[in-house]
Formats: structure tokens, sequence, C-alpha cells
């Protein structure tokens, strides 16, 4: 009996395995400030690590399935657009059957889908930049079929004028591109192990990004503390060093008494965890 080689596997199935690897790999990070981690649920009462995990491999037949969509369709346009809304709906289905009602990975599932669609769509083109330039084209289409619920992003875009997820997506994530991806490198380049070369990427996504889910949690306050916190961990030499480190559980500590969760900036470090992976590897 031969093992199943990598190669035995379709294009689809490689891409879902990639998106699902990225997911499990973020929610094992640790130790990420007031978010579920190998140390506990952060500021969730409702999450732990293992529903991370189950929610995860929930969304492997989503991933797969937009993948096989946009080899079909073929190119970037509407059908292919709608085609990921329905899959999209129907994997936060699953996600939803699997964790009784939790949202884990609904901003997952959104950037995700479409990192693997665009990926699907050209695989000797997956350079960071010309993925997420794709999957931006593909975000600024405008699914007929999307029902328009008053979701906490849409609350928080409301009150505060907030760009959220959506926008992320549609700007070709700026947050990955500019922030997450060049400390990863960074971070990697100095030798410092690769956890925390993902513990520096994660929180340079959230020195600027307009977590929604801060923002509904905390207000603009939690966001400041959130953003400033995360900076001040760079500058004190980020997570490798002993002063980041103590920079870092201050932040922990200061996000968890504002039960201010970065769970946007989470789906966005696994975003970063599967561009990274992609250039090459197709
Ligand atoms: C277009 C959609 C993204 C919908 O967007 P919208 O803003 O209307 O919806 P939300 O559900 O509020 O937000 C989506 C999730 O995106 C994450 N996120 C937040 N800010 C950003 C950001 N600036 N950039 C990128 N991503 C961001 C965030 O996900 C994390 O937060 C989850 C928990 O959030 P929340 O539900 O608020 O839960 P709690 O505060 O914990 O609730 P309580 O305990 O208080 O009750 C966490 O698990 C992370 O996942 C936002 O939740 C898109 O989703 C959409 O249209 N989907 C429809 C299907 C579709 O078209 N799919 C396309 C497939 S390619
Ligand atoms: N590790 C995590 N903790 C809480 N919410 C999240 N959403 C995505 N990843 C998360």
């Amino acid at each position: 009996m031969h093992a199943l080689k990598l190669h035995d596997l379709t294009l689809a199935e490689r891409l879902a395995d990639m998106a699902v690897d990225a997911l499990i790999d973020e929610a094992d990070l640790s130790p990420k400030p007031a978010l579920v981690d190998r140390r506990g649920n952060g500021a969730h009462t409702d999450l732990h690590l293992g529903l991370m995990h189950a929610s995860a491999l929930s969304l492997w037949p989503a991933f797969k399935e937009m993948a096989e969509a946009a080899i079909e369709f073929g190119e970037v346009g509407l059908p292919l657009r709608e085609a990921l809304g329905r899959i999209g709906r129907e994997g936060e289905q699953a996600m939803f059957v699997t964790t009784s009602g939790v949202n884990t990975h609904r901003g997952a599932i959104w950037a995700l889908g479409l990192l693997v669609a665009a990926a699907a769509l050209q695989p000797e083109s997956c350079t960071a930049s010309a993925v997420t330039l794709r999957a931006a084209r593909v975000a600024l289409l405008n699914d007929r079929y999307a029902p328009q619920p008053l979701s906490h992003g849409a609350q928080v875009a409301q009150r505060y004028g907030a760009r959220g997820a959506r926008e992320e997506a549609q700007l070709g994530f700026p947050s990955v591109l500019q922030r997450g991806l060049p400390q990863l490198k960074k971070s990697r380049l100095q030798q410092h192990g690769e956890q925390n070369a993902r513990l520096d990427a994660l929180l340079a996504i959230m020195t600027d990004l307009a977590d929604t889910c801060v923002l509904y949690r905390a207000g603009p306050e939690g966001l400041q503390a959130m953003q400033q916190g995360a900076q001040a961990v760079l500058d004190a030499g980020g997570s490798a060093s002993l002063t980041g480190r103590r920079q870092l559980h201050e932040l922990d500590q200061q996000l968890l008494a504002l039960n201010a969760s970065p769970g946007g900036a989470a789906d966005l470090l696994a975003a970063c965890l599967f561009i990274d992976r992609l250039d090459g590897a197709l």
C-alpha cells in the first residue's frame, strides 16, 4: 500500500488543505493578546481551542468548492462572485452547526475564500500582490443574493464609520500586504523563531486595522488600545525580546480588561500565513 502523494490531490484539495492549515496555525499560535490560543479562551466565554480547530476543519469542503468554482468559471466576474457568496453562506452554516451558533470564522471564510478562489483562478501567478489583486477584483463585485444582516460589522460601520472586512478585501488586503507579510519576513530574518515571527506579524496587522470585532466590543477606546499596544510591542523589539514580551503581556491584560478581542486581526493573520505559503507552492 502506497501513502497518498501530495500531487495525487487536486488543486482545489491542496488549496483547501492550505486554508485549513492556516486557520489551525493561527488558532494554535500563543500567546496571542485576548484571543483563543493554547493558553485559554482570551476574551471569549463561548470559544475554546478545540472549537476553533473543529470550526476550521468544517470549512474544508467550502474552501474546496470555492476553488472548484474558480476553476470552472475561469475568470473574475459576477457568476464567480455569486457562486462564492452562495458557497460562503453554506460554509457559514456548516461553521454554525459545528460551533452551535458561535461565530468562530465568519471573517476568515470571507478572506480565505476570496484568496483560495483567486489562487485557483491562476495558480501560475500567485505572488502576494497578484493573488490579493485578483481577490480584490472579486470582492468589488456586488453579490445580488447577499442578505444584508445587521451584523456587528454593519453596526459599528453605522456608529463609527469604520471600514471593516469587506473594505479590507476590496482594497486588496493592505493589512496583510503592507503590515503582516513584511513583518513576518523581517522577524524571520532576525532569526527569532517562527512562532515569534508569526506573533510579530499579528501585532503588525493590529497596529493599523479597524477591527470591527474590537470596535463592537470595546468602542474606539478599545481600538486605540489595540493599535497603540501592538505598536509598543514591536517598538520594544517584538515578541522575541524580553521587553517586547513584557509589553505583550501588558497588552493581553489591557485588552482582556476591555473585553476587546482582535478577531478580525486573527483572521487576517490566517490570510497572511496562507499567502506566505502560496508563493511558489502550486
Ligand atoms: C462581507 C462580510 C465580511 C460581512 O461583513 P460584515 O462586516 O457585515 O460582517 P461581520 O460578521 O460583522 O464581520 C465579518 C468578520 O470579519 C472579521 N473582521 C472584523 N474586522 C475586520 C477587518 N477590519 N478586516 C478584516 N476582517 C475583519 C471579524 O471576524 C472575527 O470576529 C469574529 C467574532 O466577531 P463577532 O461576530 O462580532 O463576535 P463576538 O464579538 O465574539 O460576538 P459576541 O460574543 O459579542 O456575541 C471572530 O470569530 C473572527 O472571525 C468579523 O466577524 C462577509 O462575511 C459576507 O458577506 N459573508 C457572506 C457570504 C459571502 O459572500 N462569502 C464570500 C465567500 S468568499
Ligand atoms: N484565535 C481566535 N480567537 C478568537 N477569535 C478568533 N477569530 C479568529 N481566530 C480567533
